[in-house]
């Protein structure tokens, strides 16, 4: 297996400190000095310090990689910590990267971090990736991941990839020459809200520990050139029954990207390529929380209604039917009182609206994705007046009730 190292690069030579801190490292022959050297001359790009990227960059730095690229354009969340475990408490509300690099520098401050502080994009990608030897995506969405893809393809750049949701996860090696791409297992993205995200379907917070330990691994092994890489395979992970399978994955010979006959030669439009639309087309959700927007876009025929115009309406004792669509165990955590029929069960049980037909009915889940989709089931079943409430249970607790807890 060759190294990801390109084999001109001057192996760099360790201090006296640097040999203390690797000597478990230096004493297995399949590592040793050379090795160790070769970590320490790689660049790795972490895309994503989320859930994956995480403990992948913890690990990158505690094993001696000598440059940690970090791409990532959040910040902190209290709702990370269950498992971002580069970010404490002590940096919520700061820049993923900076909170990032402060854990990094304090496990091993020999190691240089390169902070790319932005969203990757086909306008940046190439430029950023280009000086890294290995990329590692840890990213949690379709066009970043078929974008990281090509881009990897088209710079001839393993790609240690990762995904994560729920229970189960899934990790192979993307963008080598000799094995399948990501658009090779997946030439299509799904329809757009047909998987949910982790903010929407939830996470085990362990789960991306494994996952991204993976990631590490692989990367490892990629700058090492030892083992055998998941290139051309596809390992899954199920937490629950705490199973690790590996599937064989082959080489498209159609793949618009990695194949003999390439259609796609430079990157493209990855928001359209995955039918989402961009946030400044369908009005932005953080206007619609900030001020009280009456007229709101109609998005696929269902009209979009604000939580403050709601609250108007409710507070003026017009005939509004409020309807929840989220799940059981989310409205145990927190609901406005709003009687719970879950997304998927609403084509089923609308005989339970029937003498709401007439009502102007609102439905809201927790940010307005899955309540619009229960507002077109309603709408074809018959139902006239229906609205979405855009930003769901969150909006209104950002917006009318800030005593209610958001999850
Ligand atoms: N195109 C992109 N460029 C840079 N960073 C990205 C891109 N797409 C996703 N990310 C980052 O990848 C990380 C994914 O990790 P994860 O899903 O665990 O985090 P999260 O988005 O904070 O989680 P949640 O959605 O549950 O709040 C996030 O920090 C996100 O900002």
């Amino acid at each position: 297996m060759p190294t990801a190292i390109e084999e001109t690069v001057e192996l760099p030579k360790l201090s006296n400190d640097e040999i203390a801190r690797y000597s478990r490292h230096l004493i297995l022959p399949e590592v040793g000095m050379e090795g160790q050297q070769k970590l320490k001359a790689a660049k790795v790009l972490c895309v994503g310090t989320g859930g994956l990227g995480a403990p992948l960059a913890l690990y990158l730095a505690a094993a001696g990689v000598g440059t940690i690229g970090l791409v990532d354009f959040d910040t902190v969340d209290a709702s990370n910590l269950q498992r971002q475990i580069i970010h404490s408490t002590a940096t919520v509300g700061k820049l993923k990267v900076d909170s990032a690099e402060i854990m990094l520098k304090g496990l091993n401050p020999t190691v240089k971090v390169i902070k790319h502080n932005t969203m990757l994009t086909s306008a940046n990608a190439l430029e950023i990736l280009k000086d890294y030897d290995v990329i590692a995506d840890g990213t949690d969405n379709f066009q970043t991941r078929y974008l990281v893809n090509d881009a990897c393809v088209l710079l001839n750049k393993p790609n240690a990839y990762g995904s994560i949701f729920r229970f189960e996860g899934q990790a192979s090696v993307f963008g080598t020459k000799e094995g399948p791409c990501y658009r090779c297992l997946y030439p299509e993205p799904p329809p757009p809200g047909l998987v949910p995200s982790c903010a929407e379907g939830g996470v085990l917070g362990i789960l991306p520990g494994l996952v991204g330990v993976i990631q590490a691994t692989e990367t490892i092994k990629l700058i090492l050139g030892i083992g055998e890489p998941l290139i051309g395979r596809l390992l899954l992970v199920d937490a629950l029954g705490m199973s690790f399978r590996t599937l064989k994955l082959r080489k498209n010979p159609e793949c618009p990207v990695c194949g003999p006959n390439p259609t796609v030669t430079e990157l493209i439009d990855y928001d359209q390529f995955c039918g989402i639309t961009p946030p400044s087309e369908v009005g932005p959700l953080e206007v619609a929380r900030d001020k009280a927007v009456t007229d709101l876009p109609v998005v696929d025929g269902i009209p979009q209604i604000s939580v403050q115009e709601l609250k108007r309406k409710l507070d003026a004792k017009e005939d509004v039917f409020v309807l929840d669509v989220r799940e059981p165990h989310e409205y145990k955590i927190v609901n406005l009182g709003a009687p719970l029929i879950p997304v998927g069960e609403i084509a089923l049980r609308t005989a339970e609206l029937a003498d709401k037909k007439d009502s102007e009915i609102v439905v809201h889940c927790k940010s307005g994705a899955r309540s619009q989709r229960a507002a077109l089931a309603l709408k074809q079943a018959g139902f006239t007046n229906v609205s979405n409430l855009t930003g769901g249970i969150l909006a209104w607790a950002d917006k009318i009730d800030p005593s209610l807890p958001k999850y």
